[in-house]
């Protein structure tokens, strides 16, 4: 099953989802994990060998819940989402780096932009999974590990919102300049996922395009527990 996961990836309906991040900035994925590979990876959580260090959000500060990278190499599963949505995603990255004025040398693979992370001595495995008990939340943040960052993240949603748990929107904040701060919430199906932006993104305004920031959080978990599957591109100091 996860052999053609990759497949599964190059064949959703890119020209609608690049349309779709153009205009909002972040773009929902239909459900991509069936149930076995949302306990699947569940199940790693258990698992110490899987992971190279382990988050308690409390202590510093990022929120309440725990959370765990995965060690390279990553879980096949992983490795192939992570490997999949890059390709796609880079063309979408160089389009908003021209709009806003940048070079567009985002790689065209995966392995490619994992050895400009290296290069900047970015060595760390980044891809994680996420678990929020009955008050968990996760506070505004963004995920920039070194200068090297890949400017789209992608999150999945591993168990079912008002079955396994409540609460627990998945929050994205945009900040536009001189003008006051925009919130989504979005809510995922089991074995859906997330597109958004990392850092920033273009806009069109009425003289070309400019930059809005955005930052990403967790609403309170307000009964049960929530896990998610983070999959960032860059590797991190
Ligand atoms: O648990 C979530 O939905 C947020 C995950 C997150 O912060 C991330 O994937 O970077
Ligand atoms: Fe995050």
């Amino acid at each position: 099953m996860s052999k053609s996961m990759k497949d599964r990836i190059t064949s959703l309906d890119w020209p609608t989802l690049q349309q779709i991040l153009d205009e909002q900035g972040y773009a929902k994925i239909p459900v991509l994990l069936d149930m076995d590979q949302c306990h699947e990876i569940m199940k790693t959580y258990e698992q110490a060998s899987y992971f190279r260090s382990t988050i308690n959000m409390a202590r510093y500060r990022f929120g309440e819940g725990e959370y765990k990278y995965y060690q390279a190499p990553l879980p096949e599963l992983l490795l192939q989402l992570r490997e999949g949505f890059y390709p796609e995603l880079a063309k979408t990255a160089n389009r908003w780096q021209e709009q806003l004025g940048h070079v567009a040398d985002y790689p065209a693979t995966l392995p490619e932009f994992i050895k400009q992370c290296h290069r900047q001595e970015q060595l760390r495995s980044t891809p994680l999974i996420l678990k929020y008990e009955m008050g968990g939340y996760n506070c505004l943040h963004q995920d920039l590990y070194g200068d090297v960052f890949f400017p789209f993240q992608v999150v999945f949603s591993l168990n079912q919102k008002e079955l396994d748990y409540t609460g627990g929107e998945f929050l994205l904040v945009e900040q536009r300049p001189r003008a006051q701060s925009r919130g989504h919430v979005i809510t995922l199906e089991q074995g859906a996922g997330l597109i958004f932006p990392t850092n920033n993104r273009p806009v069109k305004g009425t003289r070309g395009y400019y930059r809005t920031t955005l930052r990403h959080g967790v609403s309170t978990v307000t009964s049960g527990t929530r896990y998610t599957l983070g999959i960032i591109f860059h590797d991190a100091k």
